[in-house]
């Protein structure tokens, strides 16, 4: 089992988006960004690690939400949501194809990895 961590970061009511590039595993498709737990990493440095990686922006980790186990055809992965806040809204794209801020309600207009339906669900309840 793949363990994954993902910041729902937050800026001005706003929330932070990313859509997997074609090249990418589940192409096309959008998530929160972050990635995978490396070995002797926490779930909050792994987070704070693959932010500044993929788009350089610097969060603060603050409270999980419910944490999704998920099996695709092909590997499976439990994913691990922070909620985040950052102190600028601006980014740098290195991996994704696209990536914006989308106010909360319309989060569902999206085409999610899998994984990710959960949460979506959750942050539209909040
Ligand atoms: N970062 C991220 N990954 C997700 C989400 N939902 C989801 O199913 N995943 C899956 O979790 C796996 C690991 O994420 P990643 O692709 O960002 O990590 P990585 O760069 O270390 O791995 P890679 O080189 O295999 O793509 C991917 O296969 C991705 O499809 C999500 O919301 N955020």
């Amino acid at each position: 089992m793949i363990k994954v961590v993902c910041a729902i970061n937050q800026f001005e009511k706003k929330i932070l988006i990313a859509q997997r590039s074609e090249s990418m595993k589940l192409p096309l498709k959008w998530e929160f960004p972050g990635g995978k737990i490396e070995e002797g990493e926490n779930k909050k440095e792994a987070l704070e690690r693959e932010i500044y990686e993929e788009l350089r922006m610097n969060i603060e980790v603050h409270e999980a939400l419910t944490s999704v186990e998920h099996h695709y055809p092909d590997f499976s992965i439990t994913l691990y949501p922070f909620i985040c806040d950052v102190k600028s809204k601006d980014f740098v794209k290195t991996e994704h194809k696209e990536i914006k801020w989308e106010k909360k309600e319309n989060l569902t207009n999206y085409d999610w990895a899998a994984a990710d339906i959960p949460i979506v669900e959750e942050i539209m309840s909040l």
